[in-house]
């Protein structure tokens, strides 16, 4: 603990232009609390910078080039289920900012011997997924979460968009579940700048994405409740939550509406549906205000982001298979370059699921 802590603080100290007899009276200042506790407290600083280190370091990221910019939420004090059930809700309000998204992270005490916070979501706005006899309505990676969620009591509409509720233990208490008030959802219509048929599909998706399953390490420091937003690059809606034949599965449905020929690979009905699938994303975000990003141009910004770390002597770590996007990946200049997926920390990583 205390050499992740040391490694962390001297990077850290160092990026904040702080003096040498400053991190030297922190690492004494840690070194005992360590010794006294087994663990240290981040000051909200450290926390803060750290929480944007994390950012930073994140290989499959194509977002990195605002990484400075991350609203930093201190939750480390709740341990009461109302008050985390009231600071997930505050974040959705506070990240989506009438559309204006911005991005931010909650962060909820860490883990040690006697404490854990798990949240069981995924993202804090998802739909549900329910399972019947001929097929999935709603969103297939929820079934599971779906089939708890109605197991500690929650009912669902039955609609193919239905946000599924907060859930989340405390320590070893029972898992608790909270709707999501509905006047904190944001979503967006998606109608085709063309096709006027397009809103008959009566298709729609959150405004904003809030991964709440991962695992926020700091200088030896686990965050196991970190729930962090951006924005969305149009693809992840566009060539993947509606595109997979395990998702939405709404390729066929649109190159038939276009009147493709869906019997024949070689007609690219599924590449030509999905280009107007992501061209309605992009279309019907822009025209509700609703922050988004094309992946042209996160391209073009990941290349700035990589120009800036250069200057700063800071390698750039890439997941290069996560950072070319799912739709004409080599139009991209990623495409084109590769990059060393080692994992630095600050950093997010996956952890076990808390209810399987
Ligand atoms: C600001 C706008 C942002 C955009 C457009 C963006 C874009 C993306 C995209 C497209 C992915 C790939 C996701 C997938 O294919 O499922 C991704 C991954 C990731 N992003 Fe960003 N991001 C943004 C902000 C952030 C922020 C604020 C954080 C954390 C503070 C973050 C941390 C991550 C992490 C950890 C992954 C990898 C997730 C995994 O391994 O499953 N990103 N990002
Ligand atoms: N734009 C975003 N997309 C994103 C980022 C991290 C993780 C994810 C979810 N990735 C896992 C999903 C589910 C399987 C494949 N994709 C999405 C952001 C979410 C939170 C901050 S940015």
């Amino acid at each position: 603990m205390i050499e992740q802590a040391k490694q962390f603080l001297v990077q850290c100290y160092q990026e904040l232009e702080k003096s040498e007899s400053e991190l030297y009276e922190r690492i004494y200042e840690v070194e005992k609390e360590i010794e006294e506790t087994g663990y240290y407290t981040h000051t909200y600083e450290e926390l803060e910078h750290g929480a944007k280190m994390a950012w930073r370091n994140s290989n499959r990221c194509i977002g990195r080039l605002f990484w400075e910019r991350l609203e930093v939420k201190d939750c480390r004090h709740m341990d009461m289920e109302e008050e985390v059930a009231e600071a997930l809700t505050d974040h959705i309000r506070e990240a989506t900012n009438g559309g204006k998204i911005q991005s931010t992270i909650s962060i909820f005490k860490p883990k040690t011997e006697a404490s854990e916070i798990r949240i069981w979501n995924h993202q804090l706005l998802r739909y549900a997924g329910y399972e019947t006899g001929d097929g999935v309505i709603g969103d297939p990676a929820s079934v599971e979460l779906t089939k708890r969620a109605m197991e500690l009591g929650w009912q669902g509409k039955g609609t193919s968009f239905d946000i599924l509720p907060h859930i989340f233990h405390i320590d070893d208490r029972a898992p608790v579940w909270y709707d999501v008030p509905e006047d904190a959802i944001e979503e967006v219509e998606l109608r085709h700048p063309e096709y006027d048929w397009f809103r008959e599909l009566e298709l729609r998706w959150y405004a904003v994405p809030i991964i709440s399953d991962m695992r926020l390490e700091i200088g030896g420091i686990d965050y196991t409740c970190a729930p962090f937003n951006g924005w969305y690059m149009e693809t992840e809606i566009g060539a993947r939550n509606l595109a997979d034949d395990f998702r939405y599965d709404l390729l066929p449905v649109v190159a038939r509406k276009m009147g493709i020929d869906t019997k024949r690979n070689s007609s690219l009905w599924k590449d030509r549906a999905l280009v107007e699938l992501n061209q309605a994303v992009l279309y019907s975000f822009q025209q509700d205000g609703v922050s988004l990003v094309d992946h042209h141009t996160a391209a073009q910004q990941f290349q700035v982001f990589q120009k800036n770390e250069c200057k700063y002597a800071r390698q750039v770590t890439g997941d290069w298979s996560w950072l070319n996007p799912p739709v004409s990946p080599a139009t991209t200049p990623i495409f084109h370059q590769s990059y060393e997926d080692r994992m630095d920390t600050p950093n997010y990583f996956y952890q076990s699921c808390p209810f399987s």
